[in-house]
């Protein structure tokens, strides 16, 4: 019996707003906020459930929209109330990734099986994430980094629940994959999600750039890439972007991003100083300079891979990288001037920042 699905793949008090919203599935700054609010808290459903649709890969797949719908809610349920690596940020990241295939030069480049891998990788990437660094992990002997022998802790948590998940026949989404297919489609999100540890930067941004140096085109400017090494590692360094986008995003969508991971790193600093831990670098909510770490994680992080990117797919990623460094300019100029205060250009609204909540955990 065709179980009634809504239209948006959500329930919501505000449809047409809901709807007007993601219209815009397809743009860079397309507002994750928004969806969060309007879709009742489900920013992950409604998003990645939009891009299976824009992507026809129920058709093509052959999944029951119910069933997508399942593994998404619960995929998004398994996302924890942390400020930023939460469900919103996955679902941004998802969108940002759709947003990055479309790339002119990837025209044609993929096979819908590795598309179909991005668009999961990227759901499904931070999922159940506890709001603290692998380091930290490490330093306070958790049970995870115990399970993972302290190598990509995180990234290895996520995918193990994310693929978990998948094993009831209800949330079964890949149920019609062949058996190869799966196989192929499995290897392609461990190798994806796994990449998304910053530990890992340097090596795929010297890759990336080493690609970049040998590129080799088709006629009308398509990037062409043989080897599962070379299509991989550009998949890699697609979802690395994408989780490091927020910079590269319109400012006042940019500066909640920032908010949001500046009071998720002040938690764990606070958890540091009681545990008499070392605090970790920029962590420290009675010290830190909002701009100042922005400046350094551009400067040192988020520019030299977007160039990078930026020259691969060229000159389709122009705009974005022209954003980055109006941003840059922004945070230069705002250096100190909000000694401290959450950076957004408005006072911050987000639930999950307000301090009355902090003092209330901390008492
Ligand atoms: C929107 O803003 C950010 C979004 C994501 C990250 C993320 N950061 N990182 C690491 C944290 C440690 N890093 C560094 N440690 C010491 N010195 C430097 C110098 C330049 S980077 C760096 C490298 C980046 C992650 O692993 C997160 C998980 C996966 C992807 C990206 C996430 C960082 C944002 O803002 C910057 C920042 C904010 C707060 C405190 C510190 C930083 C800081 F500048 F330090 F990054
Ligand atoms: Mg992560
Ligand atoms: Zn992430």
């Amino acid at each position: 019996v065709p179980v009634n699905v809504p239209e948006l793949g959500v329930e919501t008090q505000y449809p047409q707003e809901l709807a007007d919203v993601l219209s815009r599935i397809n743009d860079w700054g397309l507002d994750t906020f928004k969806v969060e609010e309007l879709s009742d808290q489900r920013p992950l459903t409604a998003i990645t459930y939009r891009i299976f649709q824009e992507r026809e890969l129920c058709r093509i797949y052959s999944i029951e929209q119910s069933t997508l719908l399942k593994y998404l809610l619960t995929l998004e349920d398994h996302y924890q109330q942390v400020p930023y690596h939460n469900k919103a940020h996955g679902a941004d990241v998802c969108q940002s990734m759709h947003v990055l295939l479309n790339a002119s030069a990837l025209d044609g480049v993929f096979t819908e099986l590795e598309i179909m891998s991005a668009i999961f990788a990227s759901a499904v990437h931070d999922v159940d994430h506890p709001g603290v660094t692998n380091q930290f992990l490490i330093n306070t002997n958790s049970d995870l980094a115990i399970m993972y022998n302290d190598e990509s802790v995180l990234e290895n948590h996520h995918l193990a629940v994310a693929f978990k998940l998948l094993q009831s026949q209800e949330r079964n989404i890949f149920s019609n994959l062949t058996t190869k297919q799966m196989k192929t489609l499995r290897k392609m999100v461990i190798d994806m999600v796994l990449a998304t540890d910053m530990s890992k930067h340097m090596q795929l941004l010297a890759d990336l750039k080493t690609m970049v140096e040998s590129k080799k085109v088709t006629g009308n400017n398509i990037i062409m890439l043989e080897t599962y090494d070379d299509r991989i590692q550009v998949l890699q360094n697609m979802i690395h972007c994408a989780d490091l986008s927020n910079p590269t995003k319109p400012l006042d969508i940019y500066t909640r991003w920032t908010d949001r991971i500046m009071e998720e790193f002040w938690r764990q600093g606070d958890k540091e100083r009681d545990l008499r831990l070392e605090i970790s670098p920029m962590c420290d909510r009675r010290v830190a300079s909002v701009e100042k770490s922005q400046i350094g994680f551009i400067e040192f992080i988020v520019h030299p891979l977007w160039e990078t990117w930026a020259d691969l797919v060229y000159p389709d990623a122009n705009n974005i990288l022209e954003t980055l460094e109006q941003n840059r300019d922004w945070y230069q100029s705002h250096i100190g001037q909000e000694n401290g205060a959450l950076s957004s250009t408005s006072t911050t609204h987000d639930p999950l920042l307000n301090t009355d909540s902090i003092q209330a955990t901390n008492t």
